[in-house]
This record gives C-alpha cells, sequence and structure tokens, in this order.
C-alpha cells in the first residue's frame, strides 16, 4: 500500500503577516514548513511526500534540509490549484492512496496521521474534524442578529486522505472555488470519514497562532544524545576504512566486519540515544554473515530506526584517535559518506580526529579509537 502526503505550501500567508510567508517563519528552532514536513517524514505510513511551493521560494526550499529526499512542484493561484499540481505531480507513480495537508499546521501528530491512514482502509476519504462546541450567531454592524444550530456542525483540519485515482478525477471535474478537498469529494459524490480531531492541529492563520504552535513544538520536542566509543586493533594490511572511507596505510584494522571504527562509534551513539543496545545486540559477532561486513548495513540501521521511532538525527560529532594514518586530508569526504548513509545534510555531521601524544595504545599505533556523540530530536 503507497501512501503518499501532499502538502501545500504556496500561499504567501498574508493574514499571519510578518517579514515572511508564514510557512519560512521560524517557530520552536525551525521553519514552520520545517516542522510539518518532519511530521509527515517521521510517520511510518507515508512513502512519498510532495512539497508544492511558490516559485518564489524555490531558492528557500532548496535550502532546507527537511527537503531532502521531497518532490518539489511550484504550485498555482489558490489551494485547490496548488493541490491539484501536487495530485499531477504524482500520476506517473501513482500511490494508492493520498493525504492532502496545509504547511500551515505544523503540530500535526503522527497519532492523527496513522488515524486518517486507517479510516482510508473503509472508507474513499477520510479528514479530521472538530464537533463545533460554541453556541453560533450570526451578527452585522458588531450586533448579534440571530443564533444557529451547532447540530451537526464540524471545523475542518487537514490532513484530508483519500483514494488516489478518486480525489484526482474529482479535482478534475470540479468548478473551483472548493474551501478544501473534502469538499471536492463531496461534490464528486465520495464518502468522507470524519476522524477526530485535535485542537492541537491549528493551522497557522493569523499573528497570535505562532506563539501557540511554538508553545505546542516546544513541548513536545523530545531530545535525546546518546555516545559511542570503540577500539580496533591493528594488523597486517595496505589500508584502513575509517568512517566509510579507504585510507591506504602501511596497516589494517582487526575486527570481525569491515573494522570501520568511526561508523561503528556512531552507529553505537544513536543506538545508545534510542536506548536501544549496541552494535552487536542487532548484529551479533557469533553470527558469521556479518564476518567482513560493510559497516554501511549497521549505520543505516541505526539510522532507520531513529527514523521509525520518530527521530531526526539533529547532528553527529566524532573524534578518531590515531597517531596515523592523517584523517585531516580525508575528513571531507567522510563527512560526505556518513551524512549521504544517514540521509542528513553534510552540515549535521562533524568528522575531527586527534593524537593521543604518542600515550596509551593509540600513542603506541597499536590501534585507532573513536569516539562519538549523536543528537536525535522528536518530533
Ligand atoms: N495558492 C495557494 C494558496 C494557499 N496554499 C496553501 O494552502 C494552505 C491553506 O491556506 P492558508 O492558510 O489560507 O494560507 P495562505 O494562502 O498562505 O494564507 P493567506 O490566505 O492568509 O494569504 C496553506 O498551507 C497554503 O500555503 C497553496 O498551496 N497555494
Ligand atoms: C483546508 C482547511 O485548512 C480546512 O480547514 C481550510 O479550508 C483552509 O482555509 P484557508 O482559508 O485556505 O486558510
Amino acid at each position: 500500500m503507497q501512501i503518499a502526503a501532499i502538502i501545500v505550501a504556496a500561499g504567501r500567508g498574508t493574514r499571519a503577516r510578518g517579514p515572511l510567508p508564514k510557512q519560512w517563519q521560524m517557530i520552536a528552532g525551525r521553519s514552520v514548513a520545517a516542522w510539518t514536513l518532519r511530521a509527515f517524514q517521521s510517520a511510518n505510513e507515508i512513502s512519498t511526500i510532495v512539497l508544492v511551493v511558490h516559485p518564489d521560494d524555490l531558492d528557500r526550499v532548496k535550502a532546507l534540509p527537511e527537503a531532502r529526499g521531497v518532490t518539489l512542484v511550484t504550485g498555482g493561484a489558490d489551494r485547490a490549484a496548488s493541490v491539484r499540481a501536487g495530485i499531477e505531480a504524482l500520476a506517473s507513480d501513482a500511490p494508492d492512496r493520498v493525504l492532502i495537508h496545509d504547511v500551515a499546521r505544523p503540530c500535526i501528530s503522527r497519532r492523527l496521521i496513522a488515524d486518517v491512514c486507517a479510516a482510508l482502509e473503509t472508507s474513499p476519504g477520510a479528514a479530521p474534524a472538530l464537533a463545533v462546541s460554541d453556541a453560533l450567531w450570526t451578527g452585522a454592524d458588531g450586533a448579534v442578529t440571530g443564533a444557529r444550530s451547532r447540530d451537526g456542525l464540524y471545523r475542518a483540519q487537514t490532513p484530508q486522505g483519500f483514494h488516489y485515482d478518486a480525489i484526482r478525477a474529482a479535482h478534475a471535474e470540479h468548478a473551483g472555488g472548493a474551501a478544501d478537498d473534502v469538499e471536492v469529494a463531496l461534490a464528486a459524490g465520495l464518502q468522507v470519514a470524519i476522524v477526530p480531531g485535535s485542537e492541537d492541529n491549528l493551522k497557522i492563520t493569523t499573528p497570535g497562532d505562532f506563539a501557540r504552535a511554538e508553545k505546542l513544538l516546544a513541548g513536545q520536542m523530545d531530545i535525546r544524545l546518546g555516545n559511542g566509543f570503540d577500539v580496533h586493533r591493528f594488523k597486517d594490511g595496505d589500508h584502513v576504512t575509517l568512517c566509510g572511507v579507504d585510507i591506504p596505510h602501511d596497516r589494517a584494522l582487526q575486527g570481525h566486519s569491515d573494522a570501520d571504527v568511526g561508523m561503528h562509534a556512531v552507529t553505537d551513539a544513536i543506538y545508545g540515544a534510542l536506548a536501544e543496545g549496541d552494535i552487536g545486540r542487532h548484529f551479533p559477532p557469533s553470527d558469521p554473515q556479518w564476518r567482513g561486513a560493510d559497516s554501511a548495513i549497521f549505520l543505516r540501521h541505526a539510522a532507520r530506526l531513529a527514523r521509525d521511532k520518530g527521530y531526526a538525527i539533529s547532528n553527529i560529532d566524532c573524534t578518531l584517535i590515531c597517531e596515523r594514518p592523517k584523517v585531516g586530508p580525508h575528513a571531507e569526504k567522510m563527512q560526505t559518506v556518513m551524512a549521504d548513509l544517514l540521509e542528513i545534510d553534510p552540515s549535521r555531521v562533524s568528522i575531527k580526529a586527534t593524537t593521543s601524544e604518542r600515550l596509551g595504545f593509540t600513542g603506541r599505533e597499536e590501534g585507532i579509537a573513536a569516539l562519538a556523540t549523536a543528537t536525535l530530536v522528536s518530533p
């Protein structure tokens, strides 16, 4: 079952005001768009993300680490046109289902995404909403002119989910002017199930909404720190592999796998932050299938585990401790290789080295040690 998410972000946020469109303004340490993307990136159900942006924002979005791996599409003159652009971008490799979400709802929870996906098992459309709980009036010129029943009235939220082919056809037929995709679906005769929404899933619309969203996101944030330490002794050989880079040397490192001591320390730091033990627990040295294994397997596994548990890797810092070989000339390549395996921006990966002033086992060149720290952030 392929479920895609379309995040519409091509609006100008005029009601929210501010120096930038609301999706590029910062709350709780990152942009509104980054928070929204992260929520969908950490949802296990979602396989593809399309971000629909304004043409003026393309450079800004390309510089956003959270936009890595996301399909970018330029939007249209109104929300519906932007949604259609997102839907058409998926057509060549059509998903089974699609969730359409406002970028301006950054406090969306993984729970709500999962609930909408689950409701699509039995309905061609599903969307979160909250029953209206205040009394409803009509008014004119600052005075109440009447009362209305609130029975059966709901406040609509996003993500609004649909079977892909059905919502694509519904949007293609619609004359325009719909407030949301549920309205488009209803016009095409699709049934839409109501999923209980959340007061926290607010849409940033006016300036006061930023503070409410900031409070919710700052409160939700779970920051985890892990450390890793590893040592491998030298043996005869002609190169060492450090942080995924082969470096010619007059010795090699001994180990059950490829003995990439730096990659092992980083992998253990991630497992540590997740309280998930260490490499030995996930890839027992007693198991012959890991003999000589490429350590990238271990690192990818740890990074995927972090994502599956809803964490983004915020940064990695690794120190290699050896007299030789010199790490400096290879550090940039190591940074790129590690960032690629971790699926994060290279600016979030630090690889450095030190000698131990010829003291101890590293000083006597009996082996290489590595020490790493990983910071994971949720949501
Ligand atoms: N041409 C448009 C207009 C809106 N949207 C998106 O639709 C969502 C809901 O719209 P709204 O909250 O009204 O955002 P803006 O149009 O940006 O705000 P405003 O109406 O205050 O200018 C937002 O995520 C917005 O970026 C879009 O993708 N393309
Ligand atoms: C889609 C929506 O968020 C559902 O509540 C809403 O209709 C968007 O309205 P806007 O006027 O475009 O902000």
